[in-house]
């Protein structure tokens, strides 16, 4: 287990899905952690389970696409939690949008929470750091679908790619204040955000669920779709203090699937 000596982390969207999981795996790494989630309800079930397991968490109600909110967020968590060394940029939304079906709204929002909300992460954490004088991780979520363009996610897998640019900017840009910047790419991993994909993939289709994921499934060199926690265990290594000579990569946590 890497030694992070209490230090404090702040997971966006962690109420569900890989959120949640890298919440859990960083509170048992021994980061107290900010559950932060539009979602208050689930945020608090994740921090109190986690308060049960004898650990240290809150949960913070955020819209990261509400730069003021970002800042009040990060703000509340670095009082109650006593620091702030890490932020985790992972809450976002994954529509279905084939080509037709974009409108200004859809395409509105999904920037404004995926790029915006990374976009005041980053500057919300790096106020955080240089307040309290020293450096610390901002983390990333992108995708396979930033890596490589996905079937009917034309606003999504663009704002993903987006994610990868920014995380290279900012990594260049931030480096002299002691702050790494890195990013995650999973590839089909089982979560609520998954599943409605799947499904209305396979209801345009007229097919079934299983149908549906096997679309996003196909080609996994490693047989199986990701667990949350397949992808929590690697956000672990970028939160944590073996990964301190790496900035401005996107680590691709995806079986083996977008290099077939
Ligand atoms: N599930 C998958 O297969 C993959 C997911 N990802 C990325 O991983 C991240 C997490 O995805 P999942 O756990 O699957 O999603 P999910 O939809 O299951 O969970 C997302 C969480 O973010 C919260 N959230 C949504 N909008 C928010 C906002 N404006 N402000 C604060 N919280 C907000 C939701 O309340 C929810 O708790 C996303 O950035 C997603 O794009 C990347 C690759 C694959
Ligand atoms: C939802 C997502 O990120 C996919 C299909 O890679």
């Amino acid at each position: 287990m890497p030694n992070v000596n209490g230090k404090v982390a702040f997971v966006t969207g962690g109420g569900q899905g890989i959120g949640e999981a890298i919440s859990r795996r960083l509170a048992n790494d021994g980061f107290k952690v900010a559950v932060a989630d539009y979602n208050l309800e689930t945020a608090t079930k994740v921090a109190d389970s986690i308060k049960a397991a004898g650990q240290d968490a809150i949960a913070v109600k955020v819209d990261v696409a509400d730069r003021d909110a970002v800042f009040a967020a990060v703000k509340e968590a670095k009082e109650q939690l006593g620091g702030f060394d890490v932020i985790v940029n992972n809450a976002g939304l994954g529509p279905q949008t084939p080509f037709d079906m974009i409108d200004y709204d859809t395409y509105r929002r999904v920037y404004d929470v995926n790029v915006g909300g990374t976009y005041w992460g980053i500057q919300a954490a790096t106020e955080a750091f240089k307040e309290l004088g020293h450096g610390g991780k901002i983390i990333n979520a992108s995708s396979q679908a930033g890596q490589v363009g996905n079937p009917g996610l034309g606003v999504y897998s663009g704002t993903k790619f987006a994610i990868r640019g920014i995380t290279q900017v900012a990594a260049r840009d931030l480096a002299q204040f002691g702050i790494t910047v890195n990013a995650y790419c999973p590839g089909i991993v089982k979560t609520p955000m998954m599943n409605d994909i799947a499904q209305k993939t396979a209801d345009e289709a007229g097919k079934s669920f299983e149908w549906g994921m096997e679309q996003f499934a196909q080609n996994i060199t490693l047989k199986r779709l990701s667990e949350p926690e397949d992808v929590a265990a690697c956000v672990s290594y970028l939160a944590g203090p073996d990964s301190n000579y790496m900035t401005g990569q996107a680590l691709l946590i995806d079986g083996g699937m977008v290099f077939n």
